[in-house]
């Protein structure tokens, strides 16, 4: 058995982001389903792991952590020397080093709180959440795509210029981005990216990425009320 366990259900965006690094490394792991519907969660045996009673939890032996993004660095520290993957750009100078901290940054301050609410809105409260089923909040949904634009604006400029946002070479900031963008992908609003052809070209090749393939099947792209998932 894997000393490395995630705890969550893998349709779950910040469980996703882990299995995501952990798939990108190739480390060994055991993913432990956990009920979200049932709310095991939230029970004692969970809360021991993430106190904040939220997925993921993680163990690696005697090491116990949450907070999905903390967990993606650790994987990366831990076992990207072995895969040859330099992600967080520690190999590089610190100059390097500030620009993926400067854009792991922008997408958790900036992107994160201009694309959640929209996958929120459409997806999460109506069909994911036990008890949803509310119709989208639509005035959130349309301030949201305003700052998301905005956004996508600066990413556009940046995309001219690189290949990747904190340089020629894919960065944890580039693939942090997965989870919550290929919800909002699902939604009706998809097309904004079209509206920024650097940006969709970006988006293409992260989702081209074998690792990114593997923890995306395991993503719903089509809703239905009262479906288990
Ligand atoms: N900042 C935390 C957020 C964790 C979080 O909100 N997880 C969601 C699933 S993606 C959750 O557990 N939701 C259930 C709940 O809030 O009851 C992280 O990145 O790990």
């Amino acid at each position: 058995m894997s000393p490395v366990k995630v705890f969550g259900h893998p349709m779950l965006t910040n469980v996703a982001r882990v299995m995501l690094f952990l798939e990108e490394v190739g480390a060994e792991y055991e993913l432990v389903p956990i009920d979200f519907v049932a709310g095991e969660h939230k029970r004692p045996q969970h809360v021991q792991l993430n106190p904040f009673a939220k997925m993921p939890g993680f163990q690696d032996g005697d090491l116990v952590l949450f907070e999905s993004r903390a967990i993606a660095k650790y994987i990366l520290r831990k076992y990207g020397g072995t895969a040859g993957l330099d992600l967080l750009g520690e190999n590089s100078g610190i100059e390097e080093l500030a620009v993926v901290d400067m854009w792991t940054e922008v997408e958790a301050q900036q992107y994160y709180p201009a694309i959640s609410p929209v996958v929120f809105e459409c997806i999460i409260i109506p069909f994911i959440i036990p008890g949803g089923g509310a119709t989208p909040n639509q005035s959130v949904v349309d301030e949201s795509l305003e700052r998301l634009r905005g956004v996508l604006g600066i990413y556009e400029a940046r995309l001219e210029k690189s290949r990747y946002l904190a340089g020629d070479s894919i960065s944890f900031a580039d693939l942090n981005h997965i989870p919550f963008t290929f919800y909002f992908m699902t939604t009706p609003y998809a097309k904004v990216f079209d509206e920024y052809p650097k940006v969709k070209a970006w988006w293409e090749m992260l989702m081209a990425r074998p690792a990114v393939q593997r923890v995306c099947k395991h993503m719903p792209t089509e809703f239905k009320l009262g479906a288990q998932y």
